[in-house]
Parts: C-alpha cells; structure tokens; sequence
C-alpha cells in the first residue's frame, strides 16, 4: 500500500514564517504564483508529460521522446488556447530540452531583434505558428567567442540580386546550433558580409535550410548532428548541428536589415542604430539565462535540503548510553547547514537579480524603440556580467546539492546528475563565463577613465562616482551584530569592488600597448569584474527587502538570507576583502560568528523556504526530493525498474560470466 505520511510535515510545522506569502515573492506576484501553479498542475497530471527512464534511453529514443513531446506540447498549447504566459510556464514545466527552446528563444528574437517591420511581417507569422522552424546558426567549428573572427560568407551578386552563402573552410562550418542537427528547416546564419569586393563585417541571413516538403536539406546544403554531449539524458535530447554552405543563394531581401542593409545596387548603408544591435538575441538570451540559473539552483538545493532532513547519520544527544535511538537529522551538522544554506541564500539572490534584470532589458526595448541607445552599454554589461556570475555559481551549487546527498546523490534518480549536465553548458553557451567578464571589465575600465572628464557614472556604476569616499572609507564593524546592517554590508562590497576596480586602472596605465596591458591584467580584471557583479547582486537584494513585503515573518527571513548571502562571499572571497582592507581580519572573523548565527535562524524555516518554490514532485523528478520526504521507499522501487534487473541473471552471464568463473575454478583445482 501507498505511504502517504508526510514524512516533513514535523519540519513544516516549525516554519516561523508565511509560506504562502513567501510563494508570491518568488513567484514574482500573486498572478504569477496562481498561473504557475495552475500549468504546473496540469503538466504533472498529463501522463504526455512524463518523464521516466529518461537516463536509460539510447540517444535515438531520447531524442524522438523529446520530438514528441515537444510536438504534444504544441499540440496542447493550441487546443487549450494558452496565452503566451501560459505557453511559457508549459514549456518550462515540461522541462525536456529540444528543438523548440532554440526556435523561440532565440530564433524568433533574432528576427524581431535585427530584421525590418517588413521582414518581420514576413517571417514572423511563419515562425509564430511553427510553419518554419528555425534556429540560430553563429558559431562556428573554429571560432565560438570570437564572432568577429567567423569565416562564413556572404557575397552579394548584383546580377541576381542575390547573397551567396558559403563556407570557405572546415573551421567555418556552423556547429553547435540547437536545433539544427535534424529539425531546423530555417536559420539565423551569422557571416561575413562581401559587397562589391569589400567586407562588411558579421550580419545575419535568414536561410532556408530543409525542404519544407520532404525535410531534405536543400541543394549546396551539408547539414547534421554532432555528436553526443556530456551526461545521460540532458542536453542529448537537443540536436546540436553541424552546416555547411557551398555557394547557397539567398534573395537579398533575406539580410536581416534593421541596422544596415546592402541596396539593389550592391551599396552597403548604415543606419544610426548601432552595429551591437545585431547582437542583440544574445542579450536576451543572457538575461533570461540569470532566471534559468535560481530555477536550477533552487530546484538542487530543494532537494538536498528535503533529503537533509529525512537522512540521519550518527548519534544523538537523545541517544541512550548505548547509542540506541534516534540518529542526528545531517541538517543538523553545522557543516552541512554551511554548505547548503548559503546555497539557498543564493537562489534566491539570483530570483531577485534576475527580476530586476528582466525590468532593466525591458526598459532598453522601450529605450530602443524611441531611438535611445544610451543603456544599450549598460545592459549589456548587466547581462554578461551577471549571467556569468549566476551559471558559474548555479553550476557549482548543483555539484555541491550532489556531494550535500552523499552517495544517493550520485544516483541518477536523485535528478542532480542530469540537472547538473543540462545546467553546466549555460557556463559556456550564450558567452563563455570568463570571455564575457572580461567584456565587463572593459565596460568598467572605460567608466572610470571617463571620471577624469567629468562623466557622472548611473545605473550599477553609480557607487564608482563616489570613489573618493570609498577608496578611504573603513568598516565600522565592532562585535558580530554591527555585521547586521545593509548599508556596512553594501559599503564593504562596493569599497572592495572599486579598490580592485582602480588597482587594474593604473596598472594598465604602466602599459606602452593598451591591449598588451588588457591581456596581461586579465586574471585581475576578471577578478574585478566579479566584484562589481556581486555588487549589483547584493544591492538588488537589498532593494527587493525595501519593497511593502507582506507575510509574518516574511521579510526577516529574506533578511537572513541577504545576511547569509553577503556574508558567505565575504567569507570566500576574504583575500580580496583583506588584501584592499575593506574590512579587518578581526571583522571576517566577526563575520564568521555572525554567520553561524544566521544559519541557526534559518534552520527551522529551511524546509519551508524550499517549499516556497512551489516545485512538483513531476518538475524536481528527485526521489530524494519529493514533497513528502518518503525517501527510502522510493530509492528502493526506482532501482527495481532499472533495465538491468528486467533479468535476474543478466544478458552475457553465459558468454562471459560463466567462462571467467569456470576458469577460476580449474586454475583453483590446479
Ligand atoms: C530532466 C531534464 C533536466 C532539464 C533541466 C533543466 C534545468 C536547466 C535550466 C535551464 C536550461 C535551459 C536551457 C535552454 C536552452 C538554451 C539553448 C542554448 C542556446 C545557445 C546559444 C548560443 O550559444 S548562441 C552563440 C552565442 N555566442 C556568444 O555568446 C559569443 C560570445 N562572444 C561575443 O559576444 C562577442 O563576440 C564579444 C563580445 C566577446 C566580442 O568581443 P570583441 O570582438 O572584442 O568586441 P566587438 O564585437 O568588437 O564589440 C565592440 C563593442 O561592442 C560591445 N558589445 C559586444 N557585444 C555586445 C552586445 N551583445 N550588446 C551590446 N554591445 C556589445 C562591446 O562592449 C564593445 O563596446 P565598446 O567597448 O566599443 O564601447
Ligand atoms: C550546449 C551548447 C549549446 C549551444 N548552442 C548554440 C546555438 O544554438 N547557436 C550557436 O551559434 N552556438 C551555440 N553554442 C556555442 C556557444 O555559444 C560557444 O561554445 C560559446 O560561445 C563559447 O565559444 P567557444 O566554444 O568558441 O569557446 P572558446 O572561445 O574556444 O573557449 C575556449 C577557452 O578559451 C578561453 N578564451 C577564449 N577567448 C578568450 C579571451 N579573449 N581571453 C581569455 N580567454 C579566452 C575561454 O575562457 C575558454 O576557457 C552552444 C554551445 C553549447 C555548449
């Protein structure tokens, strides 16, 4: 019979805080709250939806699992005529990586991004409706961070009137695209524009690349997987692709036009928008990544807290003197609350970064529509720099969920070994990590040589305004609980990031080649560029706490959490705090004892703080992390359905079990 005790319901009673309150903070709003509860429901009781066995699939069968579900959930979207904010909670519940995430996440916004109100008009319809299906073709077998570096060509023919898209080259051939492998039947192709002998620099070309007939690649067209990727299940069941172009011709109409455009006559013509706009899908994408890393984070951590709980190790002081009794819950271990509830804290950092950051991209398309570019630097550097931050964290966070379960944490039905191989490649995709805060600090490095001529810095650069007060300012704190106050907390951080910031500056000045400096200092740069990052982190937090929370207990525990938050990097990142003295060896120390405190606070409230995210047993497809806490029952059934125990004696026992033990018994007898 079905055990339905609520093996965490004595954790959940211990709760100091309003959950339900606490739902609608992280959801964003109660709308946002009803709405994903609602979607997440239906998916998990959609047996279209299910998820099982995924890690055992040969890479066939998975991808043409993943086909059609992706192909049920469009078939569902349209019957039960989902909004788009609907469509996008659906997608998200599904939670199977395929050819669809590429096609709206990045090949739509390609096309609305970098394409005229006529070519939208054009190609939007066929897109939206899934008539064509496409994908973003930019890197290449050669060059990946290097966009400008792309070997891809496209040389307009005046006599046709035609672009002819071709690949030079092995290096140049496109490879990675999602989607491409075997389903895209168009792309966003990124190449080097050639008009009347000159080259123009990376545009991009709406290419058809499949029969819209029969799914043949057209003529000129080399297209295919490649290969399989790191870890079972995971990013297996996307088609990553390999295309190659032997003189393909595209009408000229098909450059996507917004920021400049080649005329009938072959005449290259710039408008005034920027040439970055065209590299304007990334940035989206960066700022949406922010938002995937809380969901992976906070998806790990609810399953390492949940299993915390339920796990018991050792002895008790309620144990008898024979050590009989109950065994001490790991939670409980202040190494593991060490590990794991700074982990928690960070979820939820990310959460409010990454709402915070959808606002600042929704001004600049406001911005952009009227013609504004002023924040397009800005934005870009937020987006870099902070998906950079949250991937390499959320990354690492996964892995430590993996070691905070122990063994069973290894076990692919934990569902941290496949989160972890699908969440890993966003530390490289959409902008390697260290490439992309290297692209930060020179956003940086550029806002402070402009102190000198009077430019007032805004935005997330407005502490470096105040350099002066910060390059001299000092920590004030005396005992552990001066630690608890957001402005010496924010003080710290930005007199740390400004004092790195200003070191690099003059270094680089000691430098003849400006670039030769750039590339010498960029361990330190990178370093710099964190510190910043973690600035804006920690003063978004802070911000969110200074909006009307409602709930008991609510707003405390998002104080504790900031707390735990700030104070942990402190604590990880204590050379630099200690090496520019924003803060004293006495006052890390004081910061560790305040730490241990934090940790005792949120305790109680750590099963709650989890629930709070409204996970599905179906989304976290964690047996250790399942609502109800049943751990062991489930980890003893998953085993029994693995493929290996369909047979009590396995496939090969006699070919290669039975000979080997033979063997050993004449060599015994010998
Ligand atoms: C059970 C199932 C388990 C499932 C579990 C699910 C859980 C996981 C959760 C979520 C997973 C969701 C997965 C979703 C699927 C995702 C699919 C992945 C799709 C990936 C796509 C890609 O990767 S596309 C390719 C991306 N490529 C890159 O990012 C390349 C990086 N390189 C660059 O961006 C540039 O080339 C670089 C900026 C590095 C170039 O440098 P450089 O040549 O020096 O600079 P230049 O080009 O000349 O620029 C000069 C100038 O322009 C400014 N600038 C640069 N870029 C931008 C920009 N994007 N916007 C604005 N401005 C820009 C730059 O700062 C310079 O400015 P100035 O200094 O001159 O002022
Ligand atoms: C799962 C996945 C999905 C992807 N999907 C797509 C897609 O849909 N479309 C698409 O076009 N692309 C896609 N990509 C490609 C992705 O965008 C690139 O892999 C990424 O931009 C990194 O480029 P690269 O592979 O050339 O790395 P490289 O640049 O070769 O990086 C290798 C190493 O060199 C270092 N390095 C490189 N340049 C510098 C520098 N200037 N200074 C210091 N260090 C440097 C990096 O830090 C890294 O350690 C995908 C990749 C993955 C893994």
């Amino acid at each position: 019979m079905e055990d339905t005790v609520d093996h965490l319901a004595h954790e959940r009673s211990k709760a100091q805080f309003n959950v339900e309150e606490m739902k609608i903070i992280w959801a964003g709003s109660l709308h946002a709250l009803q709405v994903s509860d609602r979607i997440a429901k239906l998916v998990a009781s959609d047996p279209g939806f299910g998820k099982e066995n995924r890690a055992v699939l040969s890479r066939k069968d998975l991808f043409k699992s993943a086909l059609k579900k992706a192909a049920y959930v469009w078939k569902r979207i349209n019957e039960l005529g989902l909004s788009e904010e609907e469509t996008s909670w659906l997608r998200f519940y599904v939670d199977e990586l395929a050819y669809d995430y590429v096609h709206w996440g990045m090949f739509v916004p390609a096309i609305k991004g970098s394409a005229t109100e006529e070519q939208q008009n054009k190609w939007l319809p066929l897109a939206n409706t899934m008539q064509i299906i496409g994908t973003y073709a930019q890197t290449e077998l050669g060059h990946g961070s290097n966009v400008r570096g792309l070997e891809t060509t496209a040389t307009f023919d005046p006599v046709t009137d035609e672009f002819i898209i071709h690949s030079p080259t092995l290096t140049s051939s496109k490879w990675w695209p999602g989607g491409l492998g075997k389903v895209a039947t168009h792309a966003v192709v990124y190449a080097q524009l050639i008009t009347d002998g000159k080259e123009y620099g990376v545009n991009g070309f709406l290419v058809q690349i499949r029969s819209l007939d029969d799914h043949f690649p057209l003529p000129g067209i080399t297209v295919g997987d490649i290969g399989m990727k790191f870890g079972s299940g995971a990013f297996n069941s996307m088609d990553n692709g390999v295309l190659r172009f032997d003189r393909v011709r595209i009408p000229r109409n098909q450059m996507l036009m917004r920021v400049s455009k080649v005329t009938r006559e072959g005449k290259y013509v710039e408008s005034n928008i920027p040439k970055q706009i065209i590299y304007g899908a990334m940035v989206y994408v960066r700022q949406t990544i922010v938002a995937d890393a809380s969901i992976a984070l906070s998806r790990a951590v609810c399953i390492a807290t949940r299993y915390s709980a339920v796990r018991r190790q050792f002895g008790s002081p309620q144990n008898d003197q024979n050590g009989n009794g109950i065994e001490t819950q790991v939670i409980d271990y202040k190494t593991q609350q060490s590990r794991l509830f700074p982990l928690l804290a960070s979820a939820y950092a990310f959460r409010f970064v990454g709402e915070w950051l959808k606002w600042l991209y929704t001004d600049l398309i406001q911005k952009l529509e009227g013609n504004d570019f002023s924040t397009l630097p800005e934005v870009h550097a937020c987006t870099a720099g902070l998906k950079s931050l949250t991937t390499s964290a959320a990354a690492d966070g996964i892995e430590e969920s993996r070691k905070l379960c122990g063994g069973h944490g290894y076990l692919s039905s934990s569902g941290l070994p496949e989160l972890y191989a699908t969440f890993v490649p966003a530390c490289t995709y959409e902008g390697d990590n260290v490439v992309l805060l290297l692209q930060v600090s020179r956003f940086l490095m550029k806002t402070i040589s402009q102190l000198q001529s009077g430019k007032k810095p805004t935005g997330t650069t407005a502490y470096i305004g105040h350099v002066e007060h910060l390059i001299q300012c000092g920590c004030n704190v005396k005992k552990a609980e001066d630690w608890l106050n957001l402005c010496v907390i924010l003080e710290a951080f930005e007199a740390r990031a400004i004092r790195l910031l200003v070191a690099c500056a003059e270094n680089l000045t000691k430098f003849a080649n400006p670039l030769q400096g750039f590339s010498e200092l960029s361990p330190d740069l990178v370093e710099a560029a964190v510190a910043h990052c973690q600035v804006i982190v920690v003063s978004k937090f802070i911000e969110k706490l200074q909006q009307n929370i409602q709930g008991i207990g609510v707003k405390q525990l998002l104080e504790t959490l900031c707390y735990i938050y700030s104070l942990n990097l402190i604590h990880k990142h204590l050379g630099d705090f200690l090496s520019t003295r924003s803060i004293t060896p006495k006052q890390a120390s004081l910061a560790s004892d305040q730490l241990r405190s934090l940790y005792a606070k949120v305790r109680p409230n750590a099963i709650a703080l989890v629930d709070a995210f409204n996970y599905t047993d179906h989304f976290l497809g964690s047996v250790l992390g399942s609502y109800d806490g049943n751990v062991y029952p489930k980890l003893y059934e998953e085993a029994w359905k693995d493929p290996l125990n369909e047979s009590v004696v396995p496939d090969g026992y006699h070919e290669n079990i039975r000979p080997v033990l033979k063997q050993q018994l004449q060599n015994a007898r010998l």
